[in-house]
């Protein structure tokens, strides 16, 4: 049984009663992830691995690079759970782990999240176990995260998260790009192209929080540099072995 209620107060969810939960959700077995396949590994030369955070606008390419990192077996690619609706082809699990709100507030309940945050009116967050699991093994992770999320993880007190951060924000040079490629994906109706196109403008000012920037150009360029910036940054002495 769950009993809660939830507060919105500054796009952020705060509990505002203790919640009860009895049956917590397992989320770890919804099905096949989109990661590397058996054998192919994603081992870094790390200590402890490195966790890619990549914000952006909507539409500004983040999924194709994050997914294609962890296709090629660079990074595991953490599954973030979320209350909005599927797309057509998305699939629990793998995609997201598609909530209902009340399953939410119990992981919330449970701290199952490392961050959590309202984006474009839906609930979204990463679980902790998507992450550590795989950071104490030494393996890179990488995140797709708005630009609340990645503000609560750079805050984050576990001092492995704080040393393992690499942090990326991802834009199109025009606002115009950016809604070619939303429009382009042909996912979403008129009204929700709208709102990311309108919250996009308000997302952009945050870049110079971030350590790294890439302006997107084509595809290929894009991953070259999204690539190659994990890539050196397991060259850094820091994070290296003995
Ligand atoms: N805070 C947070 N944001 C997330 C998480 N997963 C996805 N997001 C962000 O939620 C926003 C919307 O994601 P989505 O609905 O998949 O749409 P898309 O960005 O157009 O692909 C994007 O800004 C994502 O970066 C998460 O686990 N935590
Ligand atoms: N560098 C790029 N140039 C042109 N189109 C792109 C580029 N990167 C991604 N796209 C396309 O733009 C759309 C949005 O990309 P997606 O990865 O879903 O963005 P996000 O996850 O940031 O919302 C998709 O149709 C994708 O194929």
């Amino acid at each position: 049984m769950v009993a809660s209620e939830v507060r919105v107060v500054d796009s952020s969810i705060h509990i505002k009663t203790k919640v009860i939960s009895k049956n917590p959700i397992q989320l770890r077995h919804l099905g096949p992830k989109q990661n590397a396949p058996p054998g192919n590994s994603f081992d870094s030369m790390t200590s402890s691995g490195i966790l890619y955070l990549v914000s952006g606008p909507s539409g500004s390419g983040k999924t194709t690079l994050c997914r294609r990192l962890a296709l090629e077996g660079l990074a595991h690619y953490s599954t973030s759970c979320t209350t909005r609706t599927p797309r057509e082809g998305e699939v629990n699990g793998r995609d997201y782990y598609f909530l209902t709100v009340p399953e939410f507030q119990e992981e919330i309940a449970n701290e199952a999240f490392l961050e959590h945050a309202e984006v474009h009116g839906n609930f979204y967050g990463t679980l902790l176990s998507e992450v550590l699991t795989f950071l104490d093994q030494g393996k890179d992770v990488v995140m797709d995260i708005d630009v609340q999320g990645a503000e609560q993880v750079r805050l984050h007190p576990n001092e492995k998260i704080q040393q393992a951060l690499l942090d990326l924000f991802v834009m199109p040079a025009t606002d115009e790009e950016l809604e070619l490629r939303l429009r382009g994906r042909g996912t979403d109706p008129e009204d929700v192209i709208a709102l990311r196109l309108k919250n996009a403008r308000e997302e952009v000012e945050h870049w110079p929080k971030y350590s790294y920037r890439l302006l997107s150009t084509d595809k290929e360029s894009d991953y070259t540099l999204f690539k190659n910036l994990l890539l050196t940054q397991r060259l850094h002495t820091s994070r290296q072995k003995d």
